[in-house]
């Protein structure tokens, strides 16, 4: 692959506390690399190194093959927007776009040339004579996002662009990123806890947890194929159902069972041999489970019960009982089931994911 940003054997601590330790990281050119984590796992951190923002302890950071582990933030060829915004008050949309080029002395023939062209792609050019104070937060944002294009940078890094946004400016201003991207091709490291922007964004995602990578992998791997119980709870909403139980030999081959229920696993994806009395977890998700009509012929059935229903227009979501466990089934919304009709269940194991209960590592 040809390499963007390398981070090398990263580490860093605040006083006693270590926040990365030992991170290796590859980012190709032109990836849209996302860092997906949950409050206080280390992705800010990691954003900020490569940054330059903040000093690592340990370790080396390559940018287009430079060691830039030690560089100044304005000698790294990145563009920063961060979810503040952070644009001069006193200062025009365009004094804004354009101080930093100013500064660094560039000609003024070449800065109109950039501001224009980075007015015209985000679509701010009727706003260039305004202040921030008079934009909505999703226009300060793409001046901000402005900020980082003209200076025409390798690598962009986001920090939580979206997060003041409300819903619908969040889910507007998303599909922006995303055609910028597409648009002008640059490595972009984003930063993020909401996993809708991570799954839409990314070619790959990292998920953090503790200052450790969990698994690094496009989305959809992360989906349908997660390396442990975190990542596997982490990503889908509503969340995966999770089964406690063990392999058990019936019959010939191995199957799973749970509360006195026997769940045959063909068409199982098993990464390790599955062997009998190992206690495991079985994670399924939702719209993974096959109800009544739904399901094929020949296929396993169990018996469940509805205890909620949950419409919410284009899909209704059932809570049902079975083997004792709650679990959540996605089915179209127009079907409906009043609490305590009796269904049957069929689980499409070749989506399925088993974990080692101890471990917790996919199986
Ligand atoms: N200057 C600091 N001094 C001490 N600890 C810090 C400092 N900055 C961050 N930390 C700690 O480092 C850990 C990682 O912080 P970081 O901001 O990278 O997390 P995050 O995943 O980006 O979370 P958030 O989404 O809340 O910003 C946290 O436990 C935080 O308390």
């Amino acid at each position: 692959m040809n390499t963007s940003v390398s981070i090398r054997d990263l580490s860093l601590s605040f006083g006693a506390v270590t926040v990365l330790k030992d991170l290796n990281l590859d980012i190709a050119d032109g990836e849209f690399l996302v860092l997906l984590g949950s409050s206080g796992c280390g992705k800010s951190t990691l954003l900020n190194c490569i940054a330059g923002l903040l000093d690592v302890s340990e370790g080396q950071i390559f940018i287009k093959d430079k060691n830039v582990t030690w560089e100044e933030p304005k000698d790294r060829g990145i563009g920063m927007v961060f979810q503040s915004y952070a644009l001069y008050p006193q200062m025009t949309v365009e004094k804004n776009l354009s101080f930093g080029l100013q500064v660094a002395k560039m000609p003024k023939a070449e800065i109109d040339k950039r501001v224009a062209r980075a007015a015209e792609i985000l679509q701010i050019g009727p706003l260039l004579k305004r202040k921030p104070a008079e934009l909505s937060g999703g226009q300060r944002q793409r001046v901000a996002i402005g900020r980082a294009l003209v200076r025409d940078v390798d690598v962009f890094l986001f920090d939580e662009p979206l997060s003041n946004l409300d819903a619908k400016l969040r889910a507007e201003l998303r599909v922006e990123i995303k055609r910028l991207h597409q648009s002008l091709k640059n490595t972009m490291i984003y930063v993020t806890h909401d996993q809708i922007e991570a799954l839409t964004l990314a070619d790959r995602i990292a998920i953090m947890k503790s200052g450790v990578i969990q698994q690094l992998d496009d989305p959809m791997t992360i989906y349908n194929r997660p390396r442990n119980l975190f990542v596997a709870g982490f990503i889908g909403s509503p969340s995966m159902n999770f089964f406690k139980g063990e392999l058990k030999e019936k019959g010939g081959s191995v199957v799973f069972t749970s509360g006195g229920v026997d769940f045959g696993l063909t068409g199982y994806q098993a990464d390790t041999v599955l062997t009998a009395g190992r206690k495991v977890v079985l994670g399924a998700r939702p719209e993974h489970i096959a109800v009544d009509g739904d399901i094929g012929p020949g296929e396993e059935a169990h018996a469940a019960v509805v205890d909620i229903e949950e419409p919410m227009g284009a899909d209704n979501l059932l809570w049902l009982k079975l083997a004792g466990q709650v679990l959540s089934v996605r089915i179209a919304g127009t079907r409906r089931y009043a609490p305590g009709s009796q269904v049957r269940l069929a689980f499409d194991m070749s989506v399925a994911s088993l974990f080692d209960a101890e471990t917790e590592m996919r199986l």
